[in-house]
This record gives structure tokens, C-alpha cells and sequence, in this order.
């Protein structure tokens, strides 16, 4: 059926999902006919633009998007380009007068979107943005004082004073056509699945994109494992927590529909209620790291705490070649970054304590390993991605303090006891007995002989002295702290 309505257009972003989308509910529910698009943009000097692992989930988020919405009737629309002249001449080629969509985060974006929207009004084309990835309006929450938060705690507070978000819409019935077919470029064109050579092996074999997949993973979660959360949830040799955050970082689902499933799952079996109130706090982090980012649009490349453009960082191509590659000759830092590299994916415990390695022992500048895991991650999400290396460097907001650093061997012996996550992904180290397993250089040498290692030739030695490093940092943090007195 069509109508004599003007078309809406739908610009999907960050928001790949039927349900709970409130810009498709909207367009469905005005009953005009309705244009799903998604724009391939391509700005040279955008840094944020998506990474290649987040390339590659894109390619299954869209192909799953794009089924579902022929289903309803509206088959997506795929163009590329800058989007405001994208949209500009799809509003002219399909009489649209309305752009509906919803707001993504980052400065580069938002940028972007502010263009699309004089442009766009200029030529008499209504933009109206929706929220669809937060529980809350960035600006919403805000101290006693009118302030933003700068710390996690009391923001989890004042959120938890809240109504609760909203409810979740459920996902539109059908979707009325435009009366012409709007051509597509091909999603296969578009080049998102690597080649040559295909590293995607890893990443097809342990994840499934798309709402569907994000759905039922969610259920899962909550159907058990979240009773457990609050202790499983620091071991990486265990699968303890929800892997939601590539659903979350592509809005395969919204938090407000993780957030009401939660309390739902809890409120029907109460030993869940313990793992639930963790974890929503997790989701918490991530409202309070997109909050922080919409009024410190400049985290992803600078400081909070201006001391830190001071910090003495070395460069050190050789040590953050080591570092990306697992090859530092620790290894539980070594075992997330290759866990990293074939997964797309890296357990919170690790990214921490992988994070402490570059910028305190090696001193190589937080950005560049928030450029790397940007590149590498299903999950890469530049509110959480820019807040997090901030944390652990000790220039954001709640930040651990800088003279906190991890130690790798003690870090990887609490978290990984028995070093299965150590042996998965560092399998030349398998048969090293579980004394040695996060310190083989202290092995001694029958140990190694019977494991089959030779340190410096199947196993690097370490790359820096964990001790040596440790002071070298604390007197970098010294200095800083000394000029800025
Ligand atoms: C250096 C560093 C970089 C990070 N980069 C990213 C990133 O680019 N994208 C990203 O989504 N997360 C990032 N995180 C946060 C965290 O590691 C992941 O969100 C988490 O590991 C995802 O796994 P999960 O979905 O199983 O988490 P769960 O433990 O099941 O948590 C549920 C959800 O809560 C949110 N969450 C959990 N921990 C955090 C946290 N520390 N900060 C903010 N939100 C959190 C995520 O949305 C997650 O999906 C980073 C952490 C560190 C230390």
C-alpha cells in the first residue's frame, strides 16, 4: 500500500535494530511512506570513522538490518558519500520533506550531523533527532550544583534517583513503501569484509552480528550466567560476562532494553538480583562515559587533566610493535592482545591490564593504544573507548591515580589462576606447569626444557623489567605533578 504522503527518510547510523528505535518507530507510526538509508561516509580526516574489525561487523549488521526491513515491507537504501549532500539528493529524488534518525556520539560526528542539518533545513527538509543508545539525554544528569559528574559513583546515584527509562518500544508491524523504488549501491561493493588476506577467521567463528543474535544473547545472559557476574566478571579464563558490547556499539540493541530485561530477569528470580545490580551498574560506566563525552567532546585525543600533555612519553616503535603483536613476554598481557587480534574482542580485566603495560611500563602515550584497539575492536565505541584509556592512564574522570600500576605477574596470577586464558592464547607457553605460567623467565631451565620453551626463540623474554619500568613511570608522574604544583 502507498499513500500520497511525503516520504520520511530514516538514516540509520549507530542504531542497526527494529525494536526500540525511535526514529523508525516514529516514521512508522506517521504512517507516510517510509525510506531506510544508511550512508557509507568517507571523510579523510575523521579518525572515527569505523576501524576495520568494526568494518567488518558492520558488513553482518547491515546484511541482517537490510532483511529485516525488505520483511516490513521497506527494503534498505544503501548510499555513500558526505551525507548531507546524500540526503539532500535523496530528499530531492523521492519528494521527502523529513529526515528522521537518531544521535551518535563524538565530535567528528556530531560535527557532521550539524551540517546535514542546515543543510538540509535550508532546503526546507526537517531533521529531528531521537535517542536511542543512552537510558538518558546527555546534560540530564547533573550534580546538586549544575555540574556534569566527574565521578562514577555519585553519578550511578543520582541516575539510580531517576525514573526509570523509558520502556523499550517494540519493533514496527510493517512499514509503509515509497510509491518508486529507490535504487541501492550493493552492500558486497562496499568492500567491508577483508580479502587479502581474510583475517575475519576468528571473528566469524566467535561472534553472529545483528539484532536477532544481540536478542538472544541477551537472553542467554540472564537466563544464569548473570547470577554469577559479580565475581566471574574479573576472569578472562571464564566466559562470565554478557559480550553484549558490539550489540551495544553498533545499537543492535539499546541499553534501556538490556536495562528493563535486566530488572525484568531479576524481579522474576530473585538469586539473580545480586549479578543483575552489577551489571546494570557496567551499563552505567558506559552512560557515564557518553555523558562525559558529549561535554568533553575533546577526551579522544586530549587529556582531562591537563598535566598529562606534559607526561614525558617515549616512542618506542619497537616496544608498541611487541605490544600489538603479544609479543612483550608477559603473558597475560601478551594472551589479551592476541585475544584482541583474533577475536575482535578482549575480556574488561585484560584491556585494564594490557592498558597499564603500554602507558606505565612502556610509557607509550594512552592515544595510541585507544588508536589500535579502535582499529581492532567489534566493540570499538569512542565514548568508551576514549574513557577508558583516560581511566586507566590517570588523566580522565574517576581516573584509578597514575602511580596505580598494574602488576602483570600478580594481576595474572589472581585473575587467571590455573593461566587457562594464558594457555589459550599462548600456546607456546601450554605445557609451562601453572607456577610459571605468568613468569616463565623465572622458570628454571629443566622447567623449560620439559614445556618445550626456549625463552628469547618459541617465547620472547620480557621487553622491559616490570620493576624497572615501575619506578620509571612513578618519577615521569613525579615531574608532571612537580610543574603543575
Ligand atoms: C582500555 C579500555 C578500552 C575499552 N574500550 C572499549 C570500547 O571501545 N568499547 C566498549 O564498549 N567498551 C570498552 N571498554 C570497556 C569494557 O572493557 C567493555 O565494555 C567490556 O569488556 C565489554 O564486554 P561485555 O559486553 O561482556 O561486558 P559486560 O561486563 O557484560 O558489561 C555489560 C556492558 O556494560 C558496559 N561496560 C562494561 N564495562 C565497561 C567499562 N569499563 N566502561 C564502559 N562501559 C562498560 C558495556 O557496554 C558492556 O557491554 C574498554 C575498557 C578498557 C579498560
Amino acid at each position: 500500500m502507498t499513500t500520497d504522503q511525503s516520504p520520511i527518510l530514516v538514516w540509520f547510523r549507530n542504531d542497526l535494530r527494529l525494536a526500540d528505535n525511535p526514529a523508525l518507530s516514529a516514521a512508522a507510526e506517521d504512517g507516510a511512506p517510509v525510506i531506510p538509508v544508511y550512508i557509507r561516509e568517507k571523510d579523510a580526516h575523521d579518525p572515527w570513522l569505523p576501524g576495520a574489525a568494526s568494518r567488518w561487523w558492520l558488513h553482518g549488521s547491515l546484511e541482517r538490518l537490510g532483511k529485516a526491513l525488505a520483511k516490513l515491507g521497506s527494503p534498505l537504501v544503501l548510499r555513500s558519500g558526505d551525507p548531507a549532500a546524500v540526503l539532500a539528493a535523496l530528499a530531492e529524488e523521492t519528494g521527502a520533506d523529513t529526515v528522521l534518525c537518531n544521535r551518535r556520539a563524538g565530535p567528528t560526528a556530531i560535527a557532521r550531523d550539524r551540517r546535514v542539518g542546515e543543510r538540509l533545513t535550508a532546503r526546507g527538509v526537517t531533521v529531528h533527532p531521537h535517542n536511542a543508545a543512552l537510558l538518558f539525554e546527555p546534560g540530564t544528569i547533573r550534580t546538586k550544583s549544575d555540574t556534569p559528574f566527574r565521578v562514577f559513583t555519585p553519578f550511578w546515584k543520582a541516575l539510580l534517583s531517576m525514573p526509570e527509562p523509558p520502556r523499550p518500544a517494540r519493533a514496527p508491524g510493517k512499514l509503509t513503501p515509497p510509491a518508486k523504488r529507490v535504487s541501492s549501491e550493493s552492500l558486497k561493493d562496499w568492500g567491508l569484509l577483508p580479502t587479502a588476506p581474510d583475517w575475519a577467521g576468528g571473528l566469524r567463528e566467535r561472534w553472529e552480528p545483528g539484532e536477532e543474535a544481540a536478542r538472544e544473547r541477551l537472553a542467554d545472559f540472564l537466563d544464569g550466567p548473570v547470577a554469577a557476574y559479580p565475581v566471574a566478571r574479573d576472569r578472562p579464563d571464564h566466559d562470565g560476562t554478557s559480550a553484549m558490547s558490539p550489540h551495544l556499539a553498533f545499537g543492535e540493541i539499546g541499553p534501556r532494553q538490556i536495562w528493563h530485561a535486566t530488572r525484568h530477569a531479576a524481579d522474576q528470580r530473585h538469586e539473580l538480583a545480586a549479578g543483575a545490580e552489577a551489571f546494570l551498574r557496567e551499563l552505567g560506566w558506559r552512560e557515564f562515559n557518553h555523558h562525559l563525552l558529549r561535554e568533553e567532546p575533546a577526551i579522544p585525543d586530549t587529556p582531562l587533566d591537563a598535566r598529562f600533555a606534559r607526561f614525558p612519553w617515549r616512542t618506542d616503535k619497537a616496544g608498541l610493535r611487541a605490544w600489538q603483536r603479544g609479543r612483550t613476554g608477559y603473558p597475560i598481557v601478551d594472551a589479551g592482545m592476541r585475544q584482541l587480534w583474533q577475536t575482535g574482542w578482549m575480556h574488561n580485566r585484560v584491556r585494564m591490564i594490557v592498558g597499564s603495560f603500554l602507558i606505565k611500563d612502556l610509557l607509550i602515550p594512552w592515544q595510541e593504544g585507544e588508536a589500535w584497539f579502535w582499529d581492532t575492536l567489534v566493540d570499538a565505541d569512542i565514548a568508551n573507548n576514549a574513557g577508558n584509556w583516560q581511566w586507566v592512564a590517570g588523566c580522565g574522570a574517576d581516573a584509578a591515580p597514575f602511580f596505580r600500576v598494574f602488576n602483570p605477574i600478580l594481576q595474572g596470577e589472581k585473575f587467571d589462576p590455573e593461566g587457562n586464558y594464558v594457555r589459550r592464547y599462548v600456546p607456546e607457553l601450554e605445557k609451562l606447569p601453572n607456577r610459571w605460567i605468568h613468569k616463565p623467565w623465572e622458570a628454571p631451565d629443566e622447567a623449560l626444557r620439559q614445556a618445550g620453551v626456549k625463552l628469547g626463540k618459541d617465547y620472547p623474554r620480557p621487553i622491559v623489567d616490570h620493576g624497572t619500568a615501575r619506578d620509571r613511570a612513578l618519577a615521569a608522574f613525579q615531574e608532571i605533578k612537580k610543574a603543575g604544583d
